[in-house]
């Protein structure tokens, strides 16, 4: 497996399905350095697994609640990203924004709260794929893109907005 033609993208089903939730206000960004999990030690936004009986909201609501001590206000969908590793593992992620939240954000056993101003995202220390999507959904874009990674290296991408 060493580019995304080598995997049949019309019966691909990620193994886990999953959210991540960005809050964005006052031209600031609310991300995570993230304690423990997959990606562990990488800034990302906050998210994780949905949980049985939940739908994607609920996920993006809980894991935001769990992580950071803070409830997101109206988050709404913005895109989804496929994620192929070469050891079998995928992931398909279900990426929200929110304008707003309640409550204060607090360091908990996952997560460290960090903002960032819009133009100083820390991508060096994010997940490669990042920088291809998460400046189209700053843009306001839906994005769809599909990833392939050797642990934390990314072999190939491709990214459709909308
Ligand atoms: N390539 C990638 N780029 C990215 O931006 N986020 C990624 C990513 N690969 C995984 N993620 C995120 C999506 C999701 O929020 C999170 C999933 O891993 P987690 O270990 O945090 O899940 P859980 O919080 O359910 O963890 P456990 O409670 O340990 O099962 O990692």
């Amino acid at each position: 497996m060493q580019s995304l033609q080598d995997i049949d993208w019309n019966t691909w089903q990620g193994k886990d399905p999953a959210t991540l939730t960005f809050i964005i206000k006052d031209e600031q960004i609310l991300l995570i350095r993230k304690k423990r999990g997959l990606g562990a030690g990488k800034i990302n936004g906050p998210g994780g697994r949905l949980e049985p009986g939940e739908t994607m909201l609920e996920c993006a609501i809980r894991e935001v609640q769990e992580e950071l001590c803070i409830t997101p206000i109206d988050p709404i969908f913005c895109g989804e990203s496929l994620f192929q590793f070469t050891d079998g593992y995928s992931i398909h992620v279900h990426t929200y924004m929110a304008h707003d939240f309640e409550g204060t954000p607090a360091e908990t056993d996952e997560a460290i709260p960090l903002w960032f101003p819009l133009d100083g995202i820390p991508y060096e220390e994010m997940w490669a794929d990042d920088i291809v999507w998460l400046p189209e959904m700053l843009k306001g874009s839906q994005f769809k893109g599909r990833y392939l990674f050797d642990g934390d290296r990314m072999l190939d991408h491709h990214l459709d907005i909308f």
